[in-house]
């Protein structure tokens, strides 16, 4: 294959993976030097997938955080998606889980605080994840998640109607209401999903399992699940009220903030606000502006645009290298 498309801008690497109808590539960017995940979709065999990458896009272009999995660029083509994305080398949390068998409540907490932060900024954006599991946790070379595939999230704001949940992933984190086809809310489903995500964490398995689907549905519908001889009384009580089958009686994500068992051991609350600020970095434009000889307010006023094309990359590219303590320099 060619991408031609991607030529002087990223130099391409080896395929990191594959998620159903994409394609992922490492990639060098070529200003920077910095690494980056491509996300190759090819539109002939995307079919009616086609909406969920547009949906991906839109929310991902609004959704700016530290535990989301950034996007800097968005290249389209008559063929082909194109979705530059912040590079996690240490892959899925899933693979993180089934490594260790189950994580240790400190290291659970620590996860879990920052799923709560991601979840509590999309939230308070107006959207809704819908798709929250483990596989699409992604760690960063710090063991920092970042939340991936937005391709079923919704913006009520939008007026998205109540999605067919057959069209999502993994029905093990589904929500009861989800399941029995009545109307829901996206950020309550969400709280349930994050309920079962909390249990594989400290668990290492599902509290609803069953090949046969049907079997499944019933056994979330019924919400009984069991609870381990090595989970805390506190750990407990924090699955139980996120695994509320009635969606009314389901703790929210600002409760979970403070819930005591994501404090304890911090005495501070889940910082969920976005460390990016959309005030620009003065030492990036200053940078961008010398390379491209231009004034800095032309630069600054360019770069506000945020059209997320190679500019708008180059830019988060380059805070990226200065958060990380490297030289804010252009190659
Ligand atoms: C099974 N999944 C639903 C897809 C799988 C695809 C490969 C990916 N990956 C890997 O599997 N590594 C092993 C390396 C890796 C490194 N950096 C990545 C950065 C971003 C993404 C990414 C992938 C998709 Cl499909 C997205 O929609 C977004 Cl927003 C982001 N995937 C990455 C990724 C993990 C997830």
């Amino acid at each position: 294959m060619s991408y031609s498309e991607l030529k002087g801008l990223y130099h391409l690497r080896e395929t990191i993976g594959s998620g159903g109808f994409a394609k992922v590539k490492l990639a060098y960017h070529s200003l920077t030097g910095e690494k980056v995940a491509i996300k190759i979709m090819d539109k002939r065999s995307l079919g009616e997938d086609l909406p969920r990458v547009k949906t991906e896009i839109a929310a991902m272009k609004e959704l700016c955080h530290q535990h989301i999995c950034k996007l800097y660029q968005v290249i389209e083509t008559t063929d082909r998606f194109y979705m530059i994305l912040e590079y996690c080398p240490e892959g899925e949390l899933f693979d993180y889980i089934v490594a260790k068998d189950r994580l240790g409540e400190d290291e659970a907490r620590i996860f879990f605080r920052q799923i709560v932060a991601a979840v509590g900024y999309i939230h308070n954006q107006g959207y809704a994840h819908r798709d929250l599991k483990p596989e699409n946790l992604l760690l960063d070379e710090d063991q920092n998640l970042k939340l991936i595939d937005f391709g079923l999230c919704a913006n009520p704001q939008g007026g998205m109607e109540k999605h067919l949940f057959t069209c999502c992933g993994s029905p093990a984190y589904a929500a009861p209401e989800l399941i029995s086809g009545k109307e829901y809310l996206g950020a309550e489903a969400d709280i349930w999903s994050m309920g079962i995500l909390l249990y594989a964490l400290l668990c290492g398995y599902l509290p609803f399992d069953d090949e046969n689907i049907p079997q499944l549905y019933k056994k979330i519908q019924s919400g009984k699940y069991d609870t381990p001889s090595w989970l805390s009384l506190e750990s407990k009580e924090l699955i139980a009220s996120m695994l509320q089958v009635d969606p009314k009686r389901r703790i929210t994500v600002g409760h979970l903030m403070s819930h005591p068992w994501l404090l304890s051991g911090y005495d501070i609350s889940v910082e969920w606000h976005s460390k990016y600020s959309w005030k620009v970095d003065e030492d990036c434009i200053t940078e961008l502006a010398v390379h491209y000889g231009k004034s800095r307010s032309e630069m600054e006023a360019e770069v506000t645009l945020w059209n997320f094309d190679y500019l708008t990359a180059t830019y988060f590219l380059l805070l990226e290298k200065k958060q990380k303590g490297r030289p804010v320099r252009l190659i």
